[in-house]
């Protein structure tokens, strides 16, 4: 197994004939074996970056590269779940299985394929076409997992599940990942999902690269702070402050030890990514391992 599942260097995507910028100058490593939350508000570059590693876009700029190949290259090793899902609506959904298995014969597994639809409580005689999008989104993720792919591509998988699908499949989507060492890359809006499954995360806006790194090492480089609202914050970096009368409560990136006027604590994941959301100018920082450490 390679032991990084993805790099990006300077990539970029341009579409139609106004080459409008989906994504430019992209640089981020994702280490192989993690679970990397994708998140950025409607139009960031996530879909396009997953396609990009799924191989069904080419690169305008840059590159990609997937387990070590270009992606084309690394398709067996890689599952991808489209944002829409695409099934075979006449197809049923044991016929959607069957295709499966005959079109990845070398690495397929029916036991965690039948495992995912059977807790759905799927008839496997059932068309594609009469399942709700709940119920084709559990067909597309055990297709996705009876490849036994390297790398997990998955768009907003959650999107139209109930919420104790959307539990019971992500329980069981990161118990099968932690015993694979699979890598995951998981794009969604719904921050509170991510928190506590994801170790790695990638924030893009406007198509650029804003916070990658491990998610700890992330939350640890910065602080949630309150204090008066005429206290400074110099020398550290102002990622976004908002007043309330006298009060002000920001998200910094300490240079150095803060103020005892400054009440502090590690920033949780969604107080992280409302805050980068919130203040789209605000300095990109990059911890993952590629040598140049900061952009
Ligand atoms: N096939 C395409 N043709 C033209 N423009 C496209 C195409 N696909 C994406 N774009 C544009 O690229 C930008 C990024 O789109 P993308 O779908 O990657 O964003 P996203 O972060 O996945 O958004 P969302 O959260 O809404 O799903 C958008 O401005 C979008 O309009």
């Amino acid at each position: 197994m390679t032991e990084t599942a993805i790099e990006a260097a300077a990539l970029g995507k341009r579409f139609g004939r106004r080459r409008k910028r989906a994504l430019d100058g992209c640089a981020f490593q994702l280490p192989a074996g993690r679970i990397c939350a994708v998140v950025g508000p409607n139009g960031a570059g996530k879909s396009t970056l997953l396609s990009l590693a799924a191989g069904l876009l080419h690169p305008s700029d840059g590159t990609i590269t997937v387990l070590g190949q270009a992606p084309a290259a690394a398709r067996e090793q890689v599952a991808y779940v489209a944002q829409d899902k695409p099934l075979h609506p006449q197809l049923t959904v044991a016929d959607t299985l069957r295709f499966g298995r005959e079109l990845n014969q070398r690495r397929w597994d029916d036991r965690v394929a039948e495992r995912i639809v059977a807790e759905g409580d799927l008839d496997p005689d059932a068309k594609i076409r009469t399942l709700s999008g709940g119920q084709r989104t559990r067909v597309a993720l055990a297709l996705a997992l009876g490849k036994r792919p390297e790398l997990l591509l998955l768009d907003e998988p959650m999107a139209d599940l109930d919420p104790l699908a959307r539990h019971q499949l992500m329980a069981t989507l990161m118990a099968d990942a932690a015993e694979r060492g699979t890598t995951v890359v998981m794009s969604s809006h719904v921050v509170a999902e991510l928190e506590g499954a994801c170790d790695h995360l990638l924030l893009l806006g406007a198509g650029r690269v804003r916070l990658a790194g491990p998610l700890d090492d992330l939350l640890a480089a910065h602080r949630l702070v309150t204090g008066r609202a005429d206290a400074g914050l110099d020398p550290h970096t102002v990622v976004e402050s908002r007043t309330t009368g006298r009060q002000l409560t920001a998200l910094v990136r300490p240079e150095g030890p803060l103020d005892d006027t400054w009440q502090s604590t590690v920033p949780t994941l969604e107080e992280l990514v409302l805050a980068h959301l919130r203040a789209p100018e605000a300095p990109a920082l990059r911890l993952d391992s590629v040598p140049e450490a900061a952009v």
